[in-house]
């Protein structure tokens, strides 16, 4: 599994790197959470935009990211309008989800976009273009809020991101039982020995996925999802407590 270099970050080697939510509904309360994420030294910082109040005012939009770049000079920034199907908050049409993706990468203040990979092949292919032009990573997304896949559909979603020219492919599934758990853990670790040229992300969300989140250096997982003011998706445990346990992993892996 190759590294990738972004800034002064190496992905897909040591630690997991913490990537901390931002969940508010007003540009306010977005400020706010984020100069209280800012102090939990994140290594990146993922706006989920389908959760602002104005995602639909792509001027609004705009003139909080420039605000959030400046609070995060340091830290990586990651855009993420997550679907209705895919557990987010707010239904768009295909036409606004790649206007308002275009036009976040174009503002030149984010380095990562996520783009789920169950959307028409034309969304993506212009999404990504337009990505790829202007210097920001993609990584390819999809969820499962309700099960986990078998080994193999796992497998086989990640290498089609990697297909589509994905920096990073992601997947966050939920278990029913530990044995899924296993399964997202054993899909990770023959996708890192077997298939992935580059750092992937896997989550095996919920109280009991929780080690998913932990142990990525071990399995896998390049980056691990921590809570800031507020969750994203259950199973997300403070940072703090995190950044122990990776740390922990580290110094005896
Ligand atoms: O895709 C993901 C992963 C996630 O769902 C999690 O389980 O930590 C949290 C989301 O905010 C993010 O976009």
């Amino acid at each position: 599994m190759a590294t990738l270099q972004v800034k002064n970050m190496t992905i897909g080697e040591g630690k997991p790197k913490v990537i901390v939510p931002l969940v508010g509904k007003t540009s306010r309360e977005i400020l706010n959470e984020a100069e209280a994420v800012n102090r939990l030294k994140p290594d990146m910082v993922e706006w989920r935009v389908d959760c602002y109040n104005e995602v639909e005012n792509i001027q609004s939009v705009k003139d909080v990211l420039r605000e959030l770049r400046a609070i995060f000079s340091n830290e990586l920034l990651l855009f993420t309008f997550r679907s209705h199907k895919e557990g987010g908050n707010k239904v768009i049409s295909d036409d606004y989800y790649v206007e308002l993706n275009q036009a976040a990468i174009l503002t030149g203040q984010i380095d990562f976009i996520d783009i789920e990979l169950f959307n028409k092949e034309e969304v993506i292919k212009s999404i990504q273009e337009t990505a790829k032009a202007n210097g920001v990573y993609v990584i390819m997304s999809n969820h499962d809020f309700t099960k986990t896949p078998d080994k193999d559909e796992i497998i086989s979603r990640l290498r089609q991101m990697q297909e589509l020219g994905a920096d990073i492919p992601k997947i966050a599934v939920m278990p029913n039982s530990v044995q899924d758990v296993i399964t997202l853990l054993d899909a990770t670790y023959t996708m890192k020995t077997k298939y992935a040229d580059r750092p992937i992300i896997t989550i095996s969300m919920g109280a009991t996925g929780m080690i998913s989140r932990l142990a990525g250096e071990l399995f896998g997982s390049a980056f691990t999802f921590g809570a800031g003011k507020d969750i994203s998706a259950p199973g997300q445990i403070s940072v703090e407590e995190l950044k122990t346990v990776l740390d922990i992993f580290h110094k005896h892996l």
